[in-house]
């Protein structure tokens, strides 16, 4: 297993800025996750640490030892993509072992570990099957059964669950959970879908338009985003401008207590989850829409001329045009410097 360190790797496709000055480390055995919106360079960045396509500049190391020199073959990181990209006309035994020939593993020793990863990945039964019999979970499981078989010291899964339906998602998210907790392999997951990284990585990276914007704990991540470019990554917000003076945030909505020690200029970041709406409330406003979603209710309430979204659940239902108070704690809400 490797530890992965990416140091100011640069890429440019016909003068157009892929990736720009792309920073990471990844633990030896650490599972993290590549996310961001399509196009914004994350298979590039697993393709440069495969070997696939070379950068412009920066460097690349596993285990403090620069690859970039290093064949594909010999680099021991593997991607599995999107697609599994299986070889058709091989049976899923012969699809398993396929690296372990390339690498002129011994006959015997083949059979035995094509049998160890069919167990694994539970596909016995299976292994005279060819891909096109297969179902997509079972494709998936052929294509990560023969990246593992090679023992790989590093795993690169692009966007491995997006071909799958929600329950098979899940299913497999957990194996997949499951198998780098058994290898410790160290592992890269690029998803451009939020929940995914936030369940299953100890670590996240968010990339946006080529660059890591911030590389943290999904609790980090999640509750301290660095900007409201990444917060925005995490669903719907709310905006509020405003100053800061000796810890009271004075906005259009009214003035409140904070808690924080600086003064000046700030956005408030107020998830639509944090605003309550409570007869005890520290703001008056009114119920402009509203939108029944069985479990949740989504509502737009008008609080001194600031539009905020809420989402409650769906217990108490309140009208439109209906006068209500709603309470934010601002002790716990985010504020960007503007
Ligand atoms: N070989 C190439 N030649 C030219 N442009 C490319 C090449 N490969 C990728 N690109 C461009 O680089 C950008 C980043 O592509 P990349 O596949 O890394 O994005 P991504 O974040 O993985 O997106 P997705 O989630 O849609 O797969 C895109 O605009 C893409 O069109």
């Amino acid at each position: 297993m490797s530890q992965i360190e990416l140091r100011n790797i640069c890429k440019k496709f016909e003068n157009k800025r892929i990736l720009h000055h792309v920073n990471l480390l990844v633990q030896e055995g650490e599972m993290i996750s590549l996310l961001g919106p399509s196009g914004c360079g994350k298979t590039t960045t697993l393709k440069i640490i495969a070997g696939l396509m070379e950068p412009d500049a920066g460097d690349i190391l596993f285990n403090d030892t620069s690859i970039l020199n290093i064949p594909v073959e010999k680099r021991g990181a593997i991607i599995v993509f999107q697609d599994y990209l299986l070889f058709p006309h091989l049976t899923v035994e012969e699809n398993i072992e396929f690296g372990l020939k390339m690498a002129k593993v011994k006959k015997s020793k083949r059979r035995e570990k094509v049998r160890e990863m069919i167990d694994l990945v539970q596909l016995e039964g299976h292994e005279k099957k060819y891909p096109k019999e297969l179902s997509g979970g079972q494709k998936q499981r052929v294509a990560i059964a023969r990246a593992l078989a090679i023992e790989p010291k590093v795993l690169l899964l692009d966007e491995p669950f997006s071909n799958l339906d929600t329950r098979l998602r899940e299913i497999m998210r957990e194996f997949i959970c499951d198998i780098q907790r058994k290898f410790k392999i160290t592992m890269i997951l690029v998803t451009h879908d939020k929940e995914e990284a936030l369940m299953t990585s100890s670590k996240i990276a968010v990339m946006l338009d080529g660059e890591i914007k911030q590389f943290g704990t999904p609790k980090e991540i999640y509750e301290r985003p660095v900007s409201s470019l990444v917060a925005d990554f995490f669903g719907e917000k709310n905006y509020v401008d405003g100053e800061i003076k000796e810890g009271i945030f004075y906005s259009i909505m009214g003035s409140f207590q904070t808690g924080l020690h600086k003064n000046g200029r700030v956005r408030a970041m107020i998830r639509p989850e944090e605003i309550e709406i409570t007869p005890k409330g520290n703001i008056a406003g009114i119920i402009k829409n509203k939108t029944y979603a069985g479990e949740k209710i989504y509502y737009i309430i008008d609080c001194n001329g600031k539009r905020l979204k809420c989402i409650t659940n769906g217990k108490t239902f309140y009208n439109i045009g209906e006068k209500i108070n709603v309470y934010i704690n601002f002790d716990n809400i985010v504020f960007f410097e503007r």
